[in-house]
């Protein structure tokens, strides 16, 4: 499980982006948060993984502490961030990339290469091609599978469909929601809210730094409120 609680941060100066968030995410169940435009969902996120050290706050997986470990310290944990943007090396192949994702455990990057080409067969068919040369939605693709590399039992996701069509986007969202039932814990932040609701476990909404709301993900999907606010009032 991986729980958090209190967190707050942010950038230089503005170090209270996020004003104490707290959440918990099961093994094989996903939470997405959604939220207007600038309410601190890709801060959170940055917080929990340790690319932005909290001001305040704590974050566990199971029975470890790792509040005080760096990105990679929280990595080796099972704790693994794919950030929205330059997310793969375009220059290199997608072997290399893939490569890279098994830096904490080099000698198991075979094994685990076999593991992720079998789950995305796209990926094995282009492994030589360079990852620069694929579409948005393969690069998505790619992007989860560096971070499948380093065997992770939560998987945090920066706007996993940004910028994808609809078809690309449910095909990324189905990956995702294969891996929950797999066992990995998801913790997500998305624009695409109807959609993310449709596929989450559990959804919370983020405004000014805050939880302002958090529940079932269905129900949050049904909740007039939550519709007009952020999921453009569509039945
Ligand atoms: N690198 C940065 N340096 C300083 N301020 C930043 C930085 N990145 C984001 N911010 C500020 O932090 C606030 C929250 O941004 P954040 O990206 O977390 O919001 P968000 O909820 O993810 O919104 P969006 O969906 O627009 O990305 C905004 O006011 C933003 O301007």
């Amino acid at each position: 499980m991986l729980t958090v609680e209190g967190l707050v941060g942010g950038y230089g100066a503005a170090d209270e982006v996020v004003k104490g968030v707290g959440l918990t995410v099961a093994p094989g169940e996903i939470l997405t948060v959604i939220g207007p435009n600038g309410a601190g969902k890709s801060t959170a996120l940055k917080l929990v993984s340790g690319l932005l050290r909290c001001k305040a706050g704590s974050v566990r997986l199971g029975e470890s502490d790792l509040s005080s470990l760096d990105p990679q310290g929280r990595a080796r944990e099972g704790l693994v961030f794919v950030p929205q943007e330059r997310n793969v090396f375009g220059a290199l192949t997608i072997a290399e990339n893939l490569d890279i994702g098994a830096y904490l455990e080099p000698a198991r990057s075979h094994e685990r290469a076999r593991d992720v080409y079998a789950r995305f067969p796209l990926l094995a068919e282009r492994r030589g091609k360079a990852a620069g040369a694929l579409s948005g939605g393969q690069r998505q693709t790619l992007a989860m599978a560096i971070a499948l590399m380093a065997s992770p039992r939560v998987l945090l996701l920066d706007e996993p469909t940004a910028a994808l069509a609809p078809k690309p986007a449910a095909e990324i969202f189905k990956a995702i929601r294969g891996l929950a039932d797999e066992g990995i814990a998801i913790l997500m932040v998305e624009q695409n809210a109807l959609a993310a609701l449709a596929m989450s476990d559990r959804a919370l909404v983020m405004v000014d730094g805050r939880v302002a709301m958090d529940g079932e993900a269905q129900a949050m999907r049904q909740d007039p409120e939550v519709r007009r606010a952020f999921l453009g009032g569509r039945a």
